[in-house]
């Protein structure tokens, strides 16, 4: 499902003395079956945009089209509930928002809130702790006896209950492990890749952006000022800093290394296995300093 916005302007507060301008003008296509990345420095309105893809904000300028459905100030009623069905957020922490006594129970609230059957909704639930990686015999327990990282994995099998087409990333890694970062953001990109999932992932970390996005937007002071391919949008380190972003770590090190060799490599490379393979190619080409 693409979602489109345009020419997205949003204020808080409107009309009130506390009123903050968030975006203006912002236009971002994300294509269905894409993986996007949005970026930006910390107030830059990631999450205000983010909050537009599923009309749980609506734009006070502009306008934003879901699937077949337009949004702007004045939209109200069923399309809203239609919209929140078929784009799923993964808020920050998520297991806050787990409250019933069973896992199953959690798991089945969204979809039977949304008319599907008890036998359909437990279908999937079982299916999903077992897509997540989680033992069988934790849909019984209360999600408050499970460790951090399968609280986690609970809430957000209760967002792709609901069976999304596009499902929207906030920052979902945010306070887990290392190892428990990687074993999350690698399966929302199998989830991508397996059910063709539109995927939209907001984030600080240019590294997840850089080894999982095919389109990367960024945002600074409320508009969005480039859109691109993450190759592109990696390798301008000047527009980088402007934004006052830091290169992924990959790039960092092929920079020092090309320094210190006194080389440039034919390409950029924005994970650490094509890294390695570039620098690999490099020494056995016997490329070096002229
Ligand atoms: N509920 C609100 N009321 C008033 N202003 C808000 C509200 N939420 C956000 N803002 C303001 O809107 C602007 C954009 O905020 P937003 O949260 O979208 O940025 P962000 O890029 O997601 O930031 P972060 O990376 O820190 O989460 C900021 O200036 C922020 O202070």
């Amino acid at each position: 499902m693409d979602i489109l916005l345009q020419e997205v302007g949003y204020s808080y507060a409107m009309n009130t003395p506390f009123e903050k301008r968030a975006l203006h003008n912002v236009n971002i296509h994300i294509p269905s079956g894409s993986y996007t990345a949005i970026i930006g420095h910390t107030g830059s309105g990631k999450s205000t945009v983010l909050q537009h893809l599923n009309a749980l904000l609506k734009p006070t300028e502009g306008s934003v089209v879901i699937g077949e459905q337009q949004v702007d100030a004045k939209t109200k009623g069923k399309h809203l509930r239609d919209i929140r069905r078929q784009v799923g957020i993964v808020f920050q922490f998520p297991e806050q928002q787990l409250f019933d006594e069973t896992v199953l129970k959690d798991i089945m609230f969204g979809p039977l809130n949304y008319g599907v059957s008890e036998e359909e909704a437990s279908r999937r639930a079982h299916e999903l702790v077992e897509q997540l990686g989680l033992p069988a015999d934790v849909l019984e327990k209360s999600p408050f006896d499970l460790s951090g990282g399968q609280m986690r994995r609970v809430a957000i099998a209760g967002v792709l209950a609901m069976e999304p087409d596009v499902l929207v990333l906030d920052e979902p890694t945010a306070g887990l492990d290392p190892k428990g970062r990687r074993e999350i953001m690698d399966l929302f990109h199998q989830l991508h890749i397996s059910k063709g999932l539109t995927t939209v992932l907001v984030t600080h970390s240019m590294e997840d952006a850089a080894r999982y996005a095919d389109q990367v937007a960024i945002m600074h002071q409320g508009k969005c000022v480039a859109t691109g391919e993450p190759k592109d949008i990696f390798s301008n380190e000047e527009q980088l800093l402007d934004y006052r972003l830091e290169p992924p770590r990959t790039i960092r090190l092929q920079r020092k290394f090309e320094e210190k060799m006194g080389i440039k490599l034919d390409s950029i490379s924005l994970t650490e296995e094509a890294l390695a393979k570039n620098l690999a190619l490099a020494f056995l080409e016997g490329r070096e300093a002229e």
